[in-house]
């Protein structure tokens, strides 16, 4: 009894906090386009004020221009921005911002914050405003002068590094390119679980100001670090992908793709308000689970932290190759696979496969998914290893259980809840049964009933503190 007022009590304190969220945003921005209405022009806006339309030279005010508009404007602040002289500057990044992520800001917070700064930095930038799901992708899939920049930053989510990364994996070069080309975020998604793990090595708080400060810190400082992130490789039905986060089904999945609606109101609160939803309706799915536990297999996976703006991501190629030497090229043509088809399979190596009714199944290979607690406390930004957890039907007593478990995310003790079943691994299988439910990479839908995937030893770099 106490638990179910206890988490009617929570939820009930969180949806009030959202609540209080969406009318400050909405107050606030009335504010600010009455104030600005008011500075603007003496001259009223023909569009406010029809009955005075006799007036002549009236300007539109700007909470009558579309949003179209505003990016519009914005776009061209930022483009038409004078460079920092070539001989004096310290590098040049290529930037993608997606006007529409999370709560519609990015193009705003590059214009005004982060533009800037890079100038005072003497970093140059070439920007791209996508346009819609795959205009990066397509970008960094032809470019061809990818090997000029010192990095990419990307002002999204998650979503967007997911498919900058597969852009890159349709290259011929790609995996040269993965661990030289450093990419860096500034916080503009509703989901920031890449951030979220790098930023937390270094002790910044979770919460969305620190986080957005040390993000927007790192990606305009000239001394910039970046360090190695693991990639997997993951196939579906019909594709493979390169992937860096988690592999969702069942409850947690749902929630976050059913929650997207409230992407622009709610911002990180939409997965609470969802998640309490959701356990009030319950579903379970069918699902057979196939994987392979890790093991290290003599391999030590290292950092190697370097500064961004000391080489191109090309002098940084052509360091690697004379390293190397050219014998070892055909080890970038393709995954470098963490267990190798080679390998002598013992007992302890065997597949285990669950089949059976499925509440959730969430795998993570990072520590965060989003600005709150860990998800899984000990994954490290470099080591391979998949932290593979999932909860079974025929193991929670009530739904209760089920709001025990998604309030104890918060307070990083979901994992240890008799119910939740955990594994590391270095490879797993799903494949769905039933349906119903969405099957989620790196925080993206894939349309599979399979997805396998494995630990490699290839690896991504990510800007992640200032020396
Ligand atoms: N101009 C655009 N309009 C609509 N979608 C876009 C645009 N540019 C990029 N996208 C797509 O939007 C998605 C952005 O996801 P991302 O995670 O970066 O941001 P987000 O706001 O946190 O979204 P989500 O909450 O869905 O994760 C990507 O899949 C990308 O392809």
């Amino acid at each position: 009894m106490f638990i179910i007022v206890f988490t009617i009590y929570e939820n009930y304190s969180k949806c009030c906090s959202s609540l209080l969220t969406i009318f400050s945003l909405t107050i606030n921005r009335k504010l600010t386009n009455r104030s600005m209405q008011g500075s603007s022009s003496s001259k009223k806006c023909p569009i406010c004020h029809p009955d005075d339309q006799h007036e002549m030279g009236g300007t539109i005010c700007c909470c009558c221009r579309s949003d179209a508009e505003e990016q519009e404007q914005l776009t061209s602040v930022i483009l038409s921005r004078e460079p920092p002289p070539q001989e004096q500057c310290r590098g040049t990044l290529l930037v993608f911002i997606n006007p529409h992520s999370g709560k519609g800001k990015s193009l705003e917070t590059f214009a005004h914050t982060v533009g800037p700064k890079l100038d005072r930095s003497l970093i140059r930038y070439e920007v791209v405003v996508t346009t819609g799901p795959n205009h990066a992708r397509n970008v960094l899939m032809t470019k061809t002068d990818l090997g000029k920049f010192n990095g990419v930053l990307i002002l999204s989510g998650d979503g967007l590094v997911f498919e900058a990364l597969n852009g890159i994996l349709c290259r011929d070069d790609a995996f040269r390119i993965f661990p030289t080309l450093p990419i860096g975020i500034v916080p503009s998604g509703s989901g920031n679980g890449l951030l979220c793990s790098v930023l937390s090595k270094y002790g910044t708080k979770m919460n969305e100001k620190s986080v957005m400060d040390r993000a927007l810190e790192i990606a305009t400082s000239p001394n910039a670090k970046a360090e190695t992130v693991a990639l997997y490789s993951v196939k579906t039905d019909s594709q493979t992908y390169a992937a860096f986060l988690s592999i969702g089904w069942g409850l947690m999945a749902d929630i976050d793709i059913e929650s997207e609606k409230w992407r622009k109101s709610l911002g990180h609160h939409r997965f609470t308000a969802m998640g309490f939803i959701r356990s009030c309706n319950l579903r379970s799915y069918k699902g057979r689970l196939t994987y392979r536990l890790y093991k290290p297999k003599g391999f030590k996976p290292a950092s190697n932290p370097f500064n961004i703006y000391e080489k191109t991501t090309q002098q940084r190629i052509d360091e690697s190759k004379e390293n190397e030497g050219d014998t070892l090229d055909s080890k970038f043509k393709t995954w470098t696979l963490h267990d190798s088809d080679t390998d002598t399979i013992s007992s302890e190596d065997e597949e285990i496969v669950i089949e059976d009714d499925f509440i959730n199944m969430y795998a993570v290979t990072l520590s965060h998914i989003a600005a709150d607690g860990p998800f899984a406390p000990s994954a490290k930004l470099e080591d391979n290893r998949i932290h593979l957890s999932y909860i079974l039907w025929k193991d929670i007593g009530t739904r209760v259980d089920i709001a025990k478990y998604l309030l104890a995310i918060e307070h990083e003790t979901h994992l240890d809840l008799p119910f939740v079943k955990r594994v590391e691994v270095s490879s797993m299988k799903l494949e769905v049964l039933s349906d119903g439910s969405f099957v989620v990479l790196d925080g993206e839908v894939v349309e599979t009933k399979t997805i396998e995937v494995s630990s490699t030893r290839n690896n991504i770099c990510v800007f992640s503190s200032t020396a």
